[in-house]
């Protein structure tokens, strides 16, 4: 899957996707009521578009560290669950990076507007695909399904060029 790129030099960038389990009135688990949330991003790489939070990993930290500490910037909440559920390679022409996606059920505080991003709930079964990274729909709701997955999406003048996934594996390089 990864074999032509530099992995190991590539800048490695996080984003997490928090699911709400709802009220479930029935207490059956299922997944009616289910919402996540998305931020429109305000700046950066893919500012206006829905995505859910998340950023560039510093020098000197883990990307379990980087995720906790982007969504708690970019909308003021603390996750306390992070599990990785995928991973990915971005080619562009502009920016590439090794992108670590993370899955979350459990935060303390709420979601608040920010400098850098609008937070807001999306029922999973109805998100904004139009307004989002064309290649979300290929992983993101498999993500918010429970599932793993690894990709390697190449983009040029902003469209999918040439894309690559692999669901139910371990999400690593
Ligand atoms: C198909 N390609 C893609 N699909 C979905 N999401 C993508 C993506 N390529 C990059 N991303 C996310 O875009 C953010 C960039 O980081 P970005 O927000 O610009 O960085 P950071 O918050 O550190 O900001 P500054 O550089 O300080 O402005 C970061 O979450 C990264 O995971």
């Amino acid at each position: 899957m990864f074999e032509d790129d530099p992995v190991d030099d590539l800048p490695a960038a996080t984003l997490c996707h928090l699911v709400d389990r709802g009220d479930d009135p029935g207490g059956d688990g299922g997944a009616a009521g289910d919402e996540t949330l998305l931020i429109r991003k305000k700046r950066g790489v893919g500012s206006g578009q829905w995505v859910g939070p998340g950023g560039k990993v510093e020098p000197g930290e883990t990307v379990e560290e980087c995720v906790v500490r982007e969504v708690r910037e970019e909308v003021g909440i603390d996750v306390l669950d992070p599990e990785r559920a995928g991973v990915f390679v971005y080619r562009s022409d502009g920016w590439d990076a090794v992108v670590h996606v993370f899955r979350a059920t459990e935060y303390a505080g709420t979601p608040e507007e920010t400098a850098e991003a609008d937070p807001r709930w999306f029922p999973v079964d109805d998100l904004p695909f139009a307004e989002m990274w064309q290649t979300d729909r290929e992983w993101l709701p498999h993500v918010l399904d429970g599932g793993t997955f690894r990709g390697r999406f190449v983009y040029s003048d902003g469209e999918p060029r040439e894309v690559r996934m692999e669901t139910g594996v371990t999400p690593s390089l």
